[in-house]
């Protein structure tokens, strides 16, 4: 479904993204990285809000530079910072974007409002104003506005950032439902919401793909570097803090999960990687910033 070649851009003489590749297909794609990996900046490029310093980016076969408007209206976006008119209601709110994204039959707008709030769980508020919302709240309208016109790619930027975890979860099964009819890429830096419920994922790193495949695929490149061990508090201090994954008080000392090439000393055991693991292990000591 979106297929990026090439794909580059830099901000005066800042590179935001160098020759990104990428593959993503009507599935749930998860994007991680740090903060400022350029994830925001790939997104807007997506979503034709930001044209590219180089290379190409087809979706559904259509070019971004020459089909702009015509990928505009198959994307539906949910930045990351978004702007909600506090004293409209849910209702009239989803029906202004629903008249801007150009569903000229009011009828149709019914119809459609209707159907999104009842997906986001937030049929029994379409009469309450926005500002009597919760942070949860106000992302699933969030979703329900991208989802207006029903858009064969949903690109959705850092959406559980602030969530409380049962609107995380909500909120993650709501993309994970959206995704059986369309392409759902999500950008995170929480490790969590990609497991729970992303098919494939890509590794932003610096601007560059660093890693896109399976999630198995991810936990592997922390294969041979992961150890458990129990460390005394002197040596626990003396460790670089972004070499510990978690750190446990014990009756001895610290019992502590280490990514490391090298084996801490005395009674470390390899241990099986986790998903965080392979990724914390691909972005390595940039956890220190
Ligand atoms: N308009 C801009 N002008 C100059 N530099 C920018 C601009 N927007 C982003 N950048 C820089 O480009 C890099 C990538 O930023 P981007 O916002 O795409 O990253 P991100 O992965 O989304 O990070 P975050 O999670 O913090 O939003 C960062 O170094 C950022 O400072």
């Amino acid at each position: 479904m979106i297929e990026i070649r090439n794909l580059s851009k830099t901000y005066k003489h800042h590179p935001a993204l160098t020759g990104v590749n990428l593959e993503i297909g009507q599935e749930m794609f998860g994007l991680l990285g740090p903060n400022g990996a350029g994830k925001t900046t790939l997104m807007r490029i997506l979503s034709t809000l930001l044209e590219p310093t180089e290379g190409t980016v087809r979706v559904g076969g259509l070019n971004l530079l020459s089909d702009a408007e015509h990928i505009r209206k198959m994307t539906g976006y949910l930045p990351q910072y978004f702007h909600l008119y506090p004293q409209l209601t849910a209702y009239e709110f989803l029906d202004y974007v629903a008249v801007m994204k150009g569903i000229k039959s009011a009828r149709e707008r019914k119809s459609q409002i209707g159907e999104i709030l009842q997906q986001v769980n937030l049929a029994d508020k379409a009469g309450a104003k926005i500002k009597t919302f919760s942070g949860g709240m106000k992302q699933r309208l969030g979703i329900a506005q991208a989802l207006l016109g029903d858009p064969k790619v949903l690109i959705v930027d850092e959406p559980t950032a602030g969530l409380d975890p049962e609107e995380r979860v909500r909120f993650r099964n709501l993309l994970s439902r959206s995704s059986l009819s369309r392409t759902v890429l999500l950008s995170t830096h929480i490790v969590a919401d990609i497991e729970s419920s992303c098919s494939r994922v890509a590794v932003l790193h610096r601007g560059r793909i660093a890693f896109a495949g399976s999630l198995a695929g991810l936990q592997e490149c922390a294969e041979g570097l992961v150890w458990e061990a129990e460390l005394s508090e002197r040596e626990f201090a003396a460790y670089e803090p972004h070499e510990v994954v978690t750190a446990r008080r014990t009756d001895h000392g610290m019992l502590c999960r280490i990514v490391s090439a090298t084996p801490p000393a005395g009674n470390a055991a390899a241990v099986k990687p986790t998903l965080e693991d392979g990724y914390l292990a691909l972005i390595g000591g940039d956890r220190r910033e």
